[in-house]
């Protein structure tokens, strides 16, 4: 059923600069993580020129030549980096109707294929498998797609900076100090927790997503990408590209509501280990897209899912939250509408979780990198 009346929040994050509007923000924000869990946010700081320097090269992108897309193939990446094809993933048993480019925070790769570690610098210990998750984008050709990878990586830049931003006036609207959170992105300021510093920094991700034009003929509903939650971060931040409607949110009644874009703004949600970590106080939300024609235009869009370093344990998370936040989640909830792969004992860290999460995702390409013993101890 499709609610029409219901709204989701948009907050104005220009009020955090007035000490007195800025109560007022925290408010609605308190509200929006404890009650909805999906909102908009506007006058979030990004530069437009900076925004559109990136998805004007969409048409682009996606337009290169089927062997150009297919040379950047993820089936090349044990990172899961790179292009997939027109419905090959797969969301609750049926196929997405898009095609996409999965992007990431640009590292050197920090493992060798062979078995040895090839880079200790960080001080760590590379043996566990999931370190080999991180590692290096596939960029396209810069003849094929003139300027794609500066936009991409200023892109990020402003995205990241966002990101760190709304962290912290979520610490203010939970009441923690400002900076608890820091540490998990390597951001070692005087309020974070110097225990958390071994951490390896994480690697955030970003998808470009085209989802296609539909001929009139076809006016059915069809599964843009099926309702999920977000399980490759601790915060969304959603650019939804153009005028194009298709994203959906379901609501505590168990009704979808539009969540149509809104120029100018981005859409937060929470990912499973924020869900996780808060113990379902702040709930990662579901959301689906739905592509229904007729639709003369493709719909493109770009999800920024905030990392966190991969050796984080969810114990580790859950200190920083204090039991006020917790004691939020409603009495009616019940204990096991919070499982998720996070809170499983058998993955001690956010790196297993993730790991699971692609083998069971793209089975193919983890058989080519992870080999088949691993994938069927993480498929059981
Ligand atoms: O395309 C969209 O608007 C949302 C995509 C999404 O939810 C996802 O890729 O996780
Ligand atoms: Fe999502």
């Amino acid at each position: 059923m499709m609610s029409e009346t219901a709204a989701l929040p948009i907050l104005d994050l220009s009020m955090a600069d007035s000490l007195h509007q800025k109560q007022q923000l925290l408010g609605q924000l308190h509200d929006a993580l404890f009650n909805v869990g999906f909102l908009y946010i506007k006058n979030h700081g990004i530069p437009q020129e900076k925004i559109k320097a990136l998805t004007s090269l969409l048409p682009a992108l996606f337009d290169q030549t089927n062997e150009a897309k297919a040379s950047l193939s993820k089936m090349n990446s044990p990172h899961f980096l790179g292009y997939s094809g027109f419905a090959e993933e797969v969301t609750l048993g049926q196929k997405d109707l898009r095609e996409q480019f999965d992007f990431a925070t640009e590292l050197p790769i920090v493992y060798d294929p062979k078995g040895s570690t090839s880079d200790t610098s960080e001080g760590k210990d590379f043996s566990k498998l999931y370190y080999r998750l991180r590692g290096p984008n596939q960029w396209p050709y810069e003849k094929n797609v003139p300027g794609f990878r500066k936009a991409f990586l200023e892109y990020h830049d402003e995205l990241q900076a966002l990101s760190y931003r709304f962290v912290h006036l979520i610490e203010e609207a939970f009441d923690i100090p400002v900076g608890t959170f820091d540490a998990f992105f390597q951001r070692l300021t005087s309020a974070s927790n110097a225990a958390y510093k071994h951490h390896v920094p994480p690697q955030h991700r970003i998808k470009l997503v085209k989802y296609p034009a539909l001929p009139s003929g076809l006016a059915r509903e069809n599964q843009g990408v099926g309702a999920h939650k977000d399980s490759s971060g601790w915060l969304t931040f959603l650019h939804q590209v153009g005028e194009e409607e298709g994203l959906e949110v379901l609501d505590a009644s168990g009704s979808w509501i539009r969540a149509p874009p809104i120029e100018g703004t981005f859409v937060v949600n929470f990912g499973n280990a924020f869900e996780a970590a808060t113990e379902g106080a702040v709930k990662a939300t579901i959301h689906r897209v739905i592509t229904q024609g007729p639709r003369l235009k493709p719909r493109y869009s770009i999800p920024f899912f905030q990392g966190l370093p991969l050796d984080l344990t969810v114990n580790e998370v859950r200190q920083c939250i204090p039991d006020h936040v917790r004691a939020l989640r409603p009495v009616s909830e019940r204990p096991n509408s919070l499982v998720s792969s996070f809170l499983d004992p058998r993955w001690d860290s956010l790196g297993e979780s993730q790991l699971r999460k692609w083998i069971r995702s793209h089975e193919n390409i983890a058989i080519k990198w992870y080999g088949n013993e691993v994938v069927s101890y993480y498929l059981q």
